[in-house]
């Protein structure tokens, strides 16, 4: 690698085609043709296609950095990591590392499922280039953290899966990595392990091991990393801070859920449950919720500006945003539409700043398109970095109400006529610490009043913002909720 040495992984242009065969005997007629066109000093025809798994690709890690892959199945993440690893050749561009990898790639790739697990130990630890001795001294560390008892003895086809990524993660992490890749493994533990992993991982990166970590679950990624890279389709397309790319991964999930809606609505299949008497069935969308056929996220979204300033500079921030029609913050059905989400304080004037103990108000006005039933109109609130602090939705009341712990009118059952514009008030006492807060809104159609059978008719993210402050002098209390503590002695 080159000089810069805080620099852990660089990958430069990388890329990765297949040839893709119609037969397998094509692959033979391919070798057949190569060799004799070889000898003619001519080029032979080509009787496969070409796949680029992954194709431009570029980035740096810097030590010490976690750093995550995110993407939908098939976008490239694991060709990216086996380039990185070594395991695939590139066909075009350059993979450079600084150090020791341990990888963590396929559930319990590099054992012998015939041998015990501690035998496993021995035979993984010498491919990753330990002695006898090392692993000697390293054993009784990677059989605590295994924490699989007596199991350490015995064939490890006889092993669980969740026993497999133990053994396999106590492995990787005792060896000492400059460079820990992690691909979803961690999903298999159960909670407790997964803990024990992402603390043992966080150490990891406090003493200066890079770690790449990939994963389609949007939580953990955000936990983990600090900064990700989305691929799509072979492509990166976003690339930032790990809350910019994973807003970027929601859009591009928003778009696609918003195709597959549309190609439903095009199709004129019904939603199921609604009722079947209304002109509600087979409907099309109106034009101005048909999303278009083309993604929209294209490599302009790199470098997301979701600071608070900008948010609140946005056409259309601050306590109001309008929710007409879908875009690609938005997905659903169409038959019904967010219009309009903002935030008031106790005397309903508008309002985005907020002081703990304050009264909020979130009023989401809407539109039902078709004849509609069995809806429930719900708001999730995001921290700035993303996560997801809180959701509740009219169905949450309604079956508190069905559970007799609170008495009010049930949303539920309320049906709303075509064209019908309506609101739901959401009221609450403002527990959160000081900070800046995503509102994402929906209408979705309830088929059961438990969200089982769920339906999203529209969905809106970044639908309204507000800030939260803290006046130190009147009311304090550090972290990013209010746990509303006494004390006594
Ligand atoms: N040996 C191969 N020959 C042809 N195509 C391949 C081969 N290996 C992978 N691919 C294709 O390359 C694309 C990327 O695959 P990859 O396994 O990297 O995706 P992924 O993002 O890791 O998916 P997942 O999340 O489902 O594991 C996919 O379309 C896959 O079918």
């Amino acid at each position: 690698m080159s000089s810069d040495s805080n620099v852990s992984i660089r990958v430069e242009n990388l890329g990765k085609c297949y040839q893709i065969y119609p037969r397998p005997a094509s692959r033979l007629k391919q070798a057949v043709a190569n060799r004799i066109h070889g000898v003619l000093g001519r080029s032979a025809p080509r009787y496969f296609s070409e796949f680029w798994a992954l194709r431009d690709i570029g980035f740096e890690v810097p030590k010490g950095e976690p750093f995550g892959v995110i993407g939908r199945n098939g976008s490239g993440k694991s060709t990216l990591l086996q380039l990185i690893t070594g395991v695939l050749i590139p066909t075009q561009g350059t993979v450079e590392t600084r150090g020791r990898i341990a990888a963590l790639l396929e559930l319990g790739s590099g054992f012998n499922p015939e041998f015990s697990g501690r035998e496993n130990v021995y035979l993984n630890g010498m491919l990753l280039g330990l002695s006898r001795a090392e692993i000697d001294a390293k054993f009784d560390g990677i059989a605590a953290f295994a924490d699989i008892g007596e199991h350490l003895e015995r064939p490890i086809k006889t092993y669980s899966s969740g026993m497999l990524v133990r053994l396999a993660f106590a492995v990787q992490v005792q060896i000492d990595p400059d460079i820990l890749i992690i691909d979803e493994a961690l999903a298999v533990g159960d909670a407790l392990f997964q803990k024990r992993c992402f603390a043992r991982i966080n150490r990891l990166a406090d003493d200066g091991v890079t770690i790449l970590f990939v994963s389609h679950d949007q939580e953990t990624v955000r936990t983990v990393t600090r900064r990700s890279l989305l691929l799509h389709e072979g492509r990166a397309i976003a690339m930032g801070t790990s809350s910019e790319t994973l807003r970027a991964y929601r859009r591009l999930i928003n778009q696609e859920e918003s195709k597959y809606f549309a190609s439903l609505a095009e199709r004129e299949i019904v939603v199921e449950g609604i009722d079947p008497s209304t002109e509600g069935n087979n409907i099309k969308l109106p034009e101005s919720v048909m999303p278009s056929d083309e993604p929209q996220l294209v490599p302009e979204t790199l470098g997301l500006d979701v600071s608070a300033a900008a948010m609140m500079d946005a056409p259309g921030a601050g306590t109001t945003r309008d929710g007409a029609g879908i875009d690609d913050t938005s997905f659903g059905s169409g038959h019904a539409l967010v219009q309009r989400v903002s935030t008031t304080d106790e005397s309903g004037e508008p309002c985005a700043v907020f002081y703990p103990g304050e009264r909020i108000r979130v009023r989401i006005d809407f539109k039902a398109l078709v004849d509609l039933k069995n809806l429930n109109v719900s708001l999730r609130i995001r921290s700035r970095e993303g996560l997801k602090i809180y959701s509740w939705g009219t169905l949450n009341q309604d079956m508190q109400v069905a559970a007799g712990l609170q008495d009010a009118p049930v949303f539920w059952e309320r049906a709303f006529a075509k064209g019908e514009e309506s609101c739901a008030l959401f009221d609450f006492v403002c527990p959160l610490g000081p900070g800046f807060y995503e509102i994402q809104a929906a209408v979705s159609h309830e088929g059961q009043p438990d969200y089982s059978e769920q339906t999203i008719l529209h969905w809106k993210d970044e639908a309204a913002f507000f800030q939260v402050f803290m006046d130190q002098k009147t009311y304090h209390f550090g972290g990013s909720f209010d746990l509303r503590m006494s004390a006594s002695w």
